[in-house]
């Protein structure tokens, strides 16, 4: 790894990527989420605003004794000292020194408009608050960052003004300046003309903070990155205010696999892909299945052609491997599949039938002819995996089922219930048995699991977690063909399999014996009927 010292890479998931609508973090979240970007070998993590906000306070007083970080220096990030008073005096300053991190961030105006509309004072008052802060922070044994906010717009409106607070951070002692986009309205040249000329005119240590407002933010920090910043600020997943910030694993894995540059410890990147996802988890927020790098969706491929090239040659279809960022690549079969999709979501499923072009090609028609009256195999693993075997060497069967009816009651003052009958062959008997539910899926499992439980006693370890329905034609109204997607799980794994009917409990009880079929399949159990 290149020395952290000559690049950061600094973390505000848990300040500026808290600042997103909708996400609120627990002392505890935060103390997680720090032990993960530890992880990743991020150099600092901004904890929070100690001070103004006062689970941050609280936060940096449990990090002292509950956070063992290997990589990562702790920053607290602050604001500059209120006009007319002194940072000894100012009760925000004492904070920042009072949650003793190492490192200090102070957010520092540099767009004159903000400094006489937004602080409401002079530019020179505006200076000395920024001169005085540093140097009392750097005077109490901090390093010091200092967050040029507003920069790239007061550059444009004033460079005299925004190039001095740069040269009055550093004459003051900070370690880096780190220019702000803070409005996120850059593009990507604007920011490397802005960094080059800035590096130029002052020579001091800059970084860059990207918002994403234009789209940009991973780009104009490349961009800044290319220009001479030696230091990058981002937010695990790209939350942030608005927009969000620079996502930080896009923009790691860009440095190190776009530009060779080494900016985390050795093997860290490829514990990317685990650590964006138990972000997710702790902040709450589904995965975005398009993330670059990260993605479930990043390295899934989906056309027949791209797929037979990939037979050939991964490379051919993706720009770099999956498994540098510990992600993986999957195959999805749909109508849009060819002979070389099946083939190889066969392989990944553990089937070899590249020797047998007659059965790939059955089942890729099979899949196609399904798929145009509503299925949809993609996110139904399970059934493609029942329909390839069906097409090799015949179904797993568990039982055979009769018939089934279900009927639903509605009792005055109470809720409605549903009752099953499931009559179906198993284990050369014939069964007829009853269910109740809470609807009419739930009355219908239930029957299944007591005809076949005393057989297949391992059904209990079978539990439905999701249960999707989507109308495919929606102009017909009640009339409409239903697709339902279930997902079960035995406590280990998960599989999802599909229904289609135009009659909703006819399109849930396909799935759900397929669910159970499958599930059965996976437990080992012989198939006995
Ligand atoms: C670009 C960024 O994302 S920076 C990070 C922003 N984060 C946050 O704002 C989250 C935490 N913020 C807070 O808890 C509160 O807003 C506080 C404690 C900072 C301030 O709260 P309050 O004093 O109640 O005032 P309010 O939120 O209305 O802000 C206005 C005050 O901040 C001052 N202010 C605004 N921007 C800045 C700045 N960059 N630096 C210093 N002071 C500032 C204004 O001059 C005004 O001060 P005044 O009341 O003395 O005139
Ligand atoms: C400092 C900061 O969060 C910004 O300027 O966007």
């Amino acid at each position: 790894m290149t020395d952290p010292e000559q690049f950061h890479v600094y973390d505000t998931t848990l300040r500026d990527g808290a600042q997103q609508e909708g996400l609120s973090l627990s002392v505890q979240d935060k103390l997680a989420i720090a032990s993960h970007l530890d992880e990743l070998g991020v150099g600092f993590i901004e904890g929070g605003w100690p001070g103004a906000v006062p689970k941050d306070t609280e936060f940096f007083r449990r990090a002292r004794t509950e956070l063992n970080l290997k990589n990562a220096q702790l920053a607290a990030f602050g604001a500059t000292r209120k006009a007319g008073t002194t940072a000894a005096d100012d009760p925000q300053v004492r904070a920042l020194l009072d949650a003793e991190t190492p490192v200090v961030t102070l957010v520092a105006k540099s767009h004159v408009g903000h400094v006489e509309r937004a602080l409401r004072t002079t530019l020179d008052e505006n200076l000395a608050m920024i001169a005085d802060t540093v140097g009392f922070l750097v005077g109490n044994g901090r390093r010091v960052f200092v967050d040029a906010e507003h920069f790239f717009d007061g550059y444009r409106t004033n460079p005299a003004y925004a190039l001095q607070v740069v040269r009055t951070a550093t004459e003051a002692g900070a370690d880096v300046v780190v220019l702000c986009d803070t409005n996120g309205g850059m593009l990507p040249d604007d920011v490397t003309a802005t960094v080059r000329d800035v590096l130029a005119q002052t020579g001091a240590r800059l970084g860059m903070h990207a918002h994403n407002d234009t789209g940009c933010a991973v780009a104009n920090s490349v961009a800044a990155v290319d220009a001479g910043a030696t230091h990058v600020q981002g937010t695990v997943n790209g939350t942030g205010e608005r927009t969000g910030n620079a996502d930080l694993i896009t923009m790691v894995a860009n440095l190190e696999l776009k530009r060779g540059m080494t900016v985390l410890p050795d093997g860290a990147l490829q514990e990317a892909t685990r650590i964006a996802h138990a972000v997710s988890e702790l902040t709450n927020i589904v995965p975005y299945s398009r993330q670059p790098y990260v993605g479930a969706s990043a390295f899934a491929h989906k056309a027949g052609l791209h797929a037979s090239a990939i037979k050939v040659d991964p490379d051919l279809y993706q720009h770099t491997d999956p498994a540098h960022v510990g992600n993986d690549m999957r195959l999805l079969v749909s109508d849009m599949a060819g002979r070389a999709s099946v083939e190889l979501k066969s392989r990944e499923l553990g089937y070899d039938v590249s020797g047998d072009r007659e059965l790939v090609t059955r089942v890729t028609q099979r899949v196609k002819d399904l798929e145009a009256a509503g299925y949809t195999f993609e996110a139904a693993d399970a059934s493609f995996e029942l329909l390839l075997r069906e097409e090799a060497e015949g179904r797993p069967s568990y039982f055979d089922v009769e018939s089934w009816r279900v009927i639903t009651e509605s009792r005055p003052g109470g809720d409605a219930v549903s009752e099953a009958t499931v009559k179906l062959r198993a284990g050369g008997e014939r069964v007829v048995v009853t269910g109740e539910g809470n609807g009419p899926v739930n009355a219908l499992d239930h029957a299944l699991r007591t005809a076949i439980g005393a057989l297949y006693p391992e059904i209990d370890k079978l539990e439905l977690i999701d249960f999707r329905v989507r109308i495919l034609d929606a102009a017909h109204g009640t009339d409409a063909v239903t697709r339902v997607l279930v997902e079960m799980t035995d406590g280990k794994t998960s599989w999802e399999t599909v229904g289609v009917g135009a009659n909703i409990i006819e399109a849930s009880w396909e799935a759900l014996v397929d669910a159970v079929t499958y599930g059965l399949l996976r437990q080992g159990g012989a198939s006995i009927s």
